[in-house]
Order: C-alpha cells, then structure tokens, then sequence
C-alpha cells in the first residue's frame, strides 16, 4: 500500500488534493477551542492547504507524510526559507510554521510527538483499508495527551465499502475505533459529490486516563 501512494505521488494521480481550504476545517476548528500556540499534529498530510491556514491561525503544524513528492510540493508551492533535518527515520523539512515528517505514520513515537496538543484528519483514515484503520486510531491515540482535540473528515459513498482509496467509514465504525479513546461527536453530514462520496465531519477529545480515587476518599 505503501509504495502504491508513492507511485500515486510519483504520476500525480493526486485527485484527494484540494486547491483552497476545507470550509469544514473553517467552520469547525474554530469550535474546538484549541489554542493557538498549541501544536497539531496532521497524518497523512500529502500537500493539504489546510496545514497553511492553521499554521496562519498561529499553530505549529507537524504534518507526517509518505511521499518525498508530497513534501517538495508543498514546499516548492509555498513561500519562505526551508529548513531541513533528520529525526530517526524520518527526513524533516520545515518552512514557516510548517514541519513536514516525511516517512511512515507508524514509525511516528510519541517521544516526537511531545508537544503534540491537537490533531486535523482530512481523508487520513478514510486513506486507508480496513485492517490499517483500527491500528490508525490506536497509534493516533497513543500519540495525544489527555484533553487533546481534533477534528476528522471522514468519507462514505455510495457505491459501496469495498471499493477505495477513499474507502468508506460509516459512522458506526468511526464511533466503534474512537470512543474507547475519545469523546466524540458528529457535526455535519455533507452532501455528496457528484461520485456518490459524502463527507463527514467529527469532533473528538482524547479521554483521560482513568484516574484511581486520592487515598482516603
Ligand atoms: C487521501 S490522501 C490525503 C492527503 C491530505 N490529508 C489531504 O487532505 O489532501 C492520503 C495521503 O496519505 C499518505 N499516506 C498513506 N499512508 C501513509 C502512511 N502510512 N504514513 C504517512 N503517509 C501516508 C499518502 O501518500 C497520501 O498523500
């Protein structure tokens, strides 16, 4: 699957790509709350103009992406010095407010991820088959402290859950992956494309852990 993205990149059949912002990130991020020194962590992140408007909002972004080609283009299509280091296995590159991890999600730790306080997932999960998508919500939870926050579009269509990338995620299965680790809640269905894939847009909050009662009590 891996190598499948990179030929995708690689050819630039890029379809998911948008050229303007979510309006869902614009009309929910907002309602999060999140502050705007917090950090946000991006999977998946491919080139998304949405890491430049929450980098515009005063977030640090650390985006985590496969694909070199992805990488370079975001920085190639963006303006500003770029800086670059390596971090274990990944290959950074960061411009402005923008890192950008080339490499494996998985490969992501939480030691890297220490000031990770906010997530945003457009077409992440929904980048992926269903087996992929259990350890995604486990990793992304692993990786965000109590109290974090995020926003996720998700994707059905209507042809079907066995066709994808995109694959379809009805909700009964973002809520069955999240909610041992979340608070969520569904914000908006929106109206399909004219391929059948309609868009959902979740809020969720990473529980705390459980917390034994103060001795005495
Ligand atoms: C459907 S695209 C969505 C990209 C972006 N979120 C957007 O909204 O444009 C999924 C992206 O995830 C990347 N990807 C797939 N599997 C990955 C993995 N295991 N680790 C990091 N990136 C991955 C692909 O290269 C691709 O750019």
């Amino acid at each position: 699957m891996n190598n499948e993205w990179r030929n995708r990149w690689r050819e630039g059949r890029i379809g998911f790509h948008r050229d303007a912002v979510h309006p869902a990130l614009e009309r929910y991020w907002p309602t999060l709350a999140v502050a705007s020194d917090s950090k946000v962590l991006v999977p998946l992140c491919g080139k998304s103009l949405d890491m430049r408007w929450l980098a515009e909002r005063g977030h640090p972004v650390l985006g985590i992406e496969l694909a070199e080609e992805a990488v370079a283009q975001f920085v190639a299509e963006g303006s500003g010095e770029v800086s670059r280091y390596r971090h274990g296995v990944f290959e950074v590159c960061r411009q402005g407010h923008v890192e950008l991890w080339c490499g494996d999600f998985f490969h992501f730790h939480i030691d890297q991820a220490l000031e990770v306080e906010a997530f945003y997932d457009r077409a992440a999960l929904i980048a992926l088959p269903e087996a992929t998508r259990q350890r995604y919500a486990f990793h992304l939870a692993q990786l965000l402290p109590p109290g974090a926050r995020g926003l996720l579009i998700s994707l059905t269509r209507q042809d079907g859950p066995d066709k994808g990338p995109p694959f379809s995620v009805a909700a009964d299965e973002v809520e069955r992956l999240f909610s041992p680790n979340f608070e969520l809640a569904r914000q908006a269905v929106l109206p399909p494309d004219e391929r059948g894939f309609a868009e959902e847009v979740w809020t969720l909050v990473r529980r705390g852990p459980e917390r034994d009662a103060p001795a005495g009590e």
